[in-house]
């Protein structure tokens, strides 16, 4: 896609001893961490609509967070946060549909009534999706079987496309991060490779890897496995 392709130079994350930009200038600014799959959900959306220089990225080091962000910019001290028009708003989800609507760039939600409508359950579908899945680490990983079927099953739903709606849209940015994250951690810690029988989904994951707009916003494998076993291990 065109409008991911510009290569960004990524800037270091801002941590207890940096200084707040200055906030409320006019700067549009979307508050991320670059390991957060809810932030990046709204990094890919940036950059898919081709936003790179209209939407300023502010990584913040979650584990050495500036008393700033949570003082003056979003009380929630959660990111991601979106500084626009002397407001931030947060919650990925509202911020994907936000940016797609609000700035310029490709529509990345379709008109077809049938789509936005299925578009909303699946939107809704993904806490429970990542609830299954991650529960499943207790045993084989294959119990997680359930929410890959699902998606499966939700891909073959619209047949003009690999995507979960045909067409490439804010319903594949939503679950991608997860999907990035879930997938080596099971290859890896269960020997469990949820695309193996699934071929629709082996696909999206082909297609979305073809993707600049969200490759740029990938962590290294490696990094993601080992920061789920730190997370969940211990509870195994
Ligand atoms: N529901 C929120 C979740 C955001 C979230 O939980 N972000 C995490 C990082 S991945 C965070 O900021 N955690 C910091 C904290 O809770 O103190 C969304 O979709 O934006």
């Amino acid at each position: 896609m065109a409008t991911g392709s510009v290569r960004e130079v990524l800037p270091p994350a801002l941590d207890s001893h940096s200084d707040p930009p200055p906030i409320f200038d006019g700067t549009t600014r979307l508050y991320i961490s670059y390991t957060c799959p809810y932030a990046q959900r709204v990094w890919i959306t940036r950059n898919c609509k081709g936003l790179q220089d209209k939407i300023k990225l502010v990584p913040i080091d979650l584990k050495n967070r500036p008393a700033w962000y949570k003082q003056k910019v979003y009380p929630a001290n959660k990111v991601p946060a979106l500084e626009h028009n002397n407001e931030v708003k947060g919650e990925s989800l509202e911020l994907i549909k936000y940016i797609d609507s609000h700035f310029e760039g490709p529509s990345l939600f379709p008109d077809d009534p049938a789509k936005k409508e299925y578009a909303e359950e699946l939107f809704s579908y993904i806490d429970s999706f990542y609830k299954t899945a991650t529960s499943s680490f207790k045993g084989d990983g294959s119990k997680a079987g359930v929410a890959f079927d699902y998606i499966e099953t939700a891909l073959s739903k619209f047949e003009d496309g690999p995507f979960f709606l045909g067409q490439f849209s804010l319903v594949d940015i939503a679950y991608a991060p997860f999907i990035e994250r879930i997938h080596p951690f099971l290859l890896e810690v269960k020997k469990y490779d949820f695309t193996l029988g699934r071929p629709k989904l082996a696909t999206w994951i082909e297609e979305m890897n073809k993707n600049e707009a969200y490759t740029q916003t990938k962590s290294d494998p490696k990094d993601l496995v080992q920061s789920y076993k730190e997370r969940f291990m211990a509870q195994l």
